[in-house]
């Protein structure tokens, strides 16, 4: 499935947030979004995840879910939302209890899930135990779990340290690479967006409206840290975005 944006446009109490913003996600693809804060970029997500209705334009999914999905549109947020009480295992096939899946099948859709995000051995664990990038690989398993058609991930690193950032991008990377999945990606690090993104838009300040999109054709699995290519594109991503992100800052601080 793909998502299509036409016209987008939101206000809040008469302050307009989003304008004319045109947008594809296609199938199979990482599109990252990137924009000074308050460009309305976790707005336009929230609007692709159904939970908000733009005043103006469309978003429509196009084509069909992946066979065996059970939500077609998942979050993944920065801080992880995990339930505290519950294990790892417990954690993620909570996503699966209001499906009508035999007991067996959900331990199986668990297991599975968790090898592939490697966690099989802390199966047992609690949200405690675990570092802040082990309980986002919690939470991108309970993502996967329902075989989305489009995760919509905001910010999802941005609470851990830079370590564990490459750490879960090169995670991130090989779950692609072993079956790709259709995601939107909401970040403010633009080394994250070169990475990940098979393309990358990228919002004006608010209202935020679409200033350029790139395209990044380098095979994720052939991106790595410190590739000059990448940080030439980058750069080019922050002289777009330099002008912006000040006038933006400006903006917030003077109220
Ligand atoms: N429910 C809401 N009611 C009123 N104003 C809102 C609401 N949600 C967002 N806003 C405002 O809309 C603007 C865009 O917010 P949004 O969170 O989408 O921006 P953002 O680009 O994701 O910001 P950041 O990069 O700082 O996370 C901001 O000025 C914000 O205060």
């Amino acid at each position: 499935m793909e998502l299509r944006l036409s016209g987008v446009g939101h206000s809040y109490a008469g302050r307009e947030v989003l304008r004319g913003v045109d947008l594809e996600v296609p199938e199979g693809q990482i599109v990252c979004i990137v924009g000074p804060s308050g460009c309305g970029k976790s707005t336009l997500l929230r609007m692709m995840g159904g939970l908000e209705v733009p005043a103006e334009g469309e978003v429509l999914q196009v084509g069909h879910s992946p066979e065996g999905c059970l939500n077609p549109l998942t979050f993944i947020f920065q801080d992880f939302a995990l339930l505290p009480w519950r294990s790892v295992a417990g954690n993620v096939s909570l996503v699966l209890e209001d499906h009508p899946i035999a007991r067996a099948e959900r331990r199986e859709m668990v297991a599975d899930v968790l090898a592939r995000t490697r966690l099989t051995e802390f199966v047992d664990a609690l949200p405690r135990q675990l570092s802040g990038g082990m309980k986002q690989r919690v939470a991108i398993a309970r993502a996967l779990v329902v075989r989305p058609a489009v995760m919509l991930m905001d910010e999802p690193l941005s609470a851990l340290d830079s370590q564990t950032r490459e750490l879960l991008m090169d995670d991130l990377v090989n779950l692609w690479v072993r079956q790709p999945f259709t995601a939107v990606y909401v970040t403010h690090n633009l080394a994250e967006a070169v990475r990940l993104g098979h393309r990358i838009v990228v919002l004006s300040r608010r209202p935020g409206e679409v200033r350029e999109v790139i395209q990044l054709d380098k095979p994720l699995a052939e991106r790595g840290y410190g590739d000059a290519e990448l940080e030439a594109q980058q750069k080019h991503l922050w002289d777009l975005m330099r002008a912006e992100a000040a006038a933006a800052d400006a903006e917030l601080v003077g109220g």
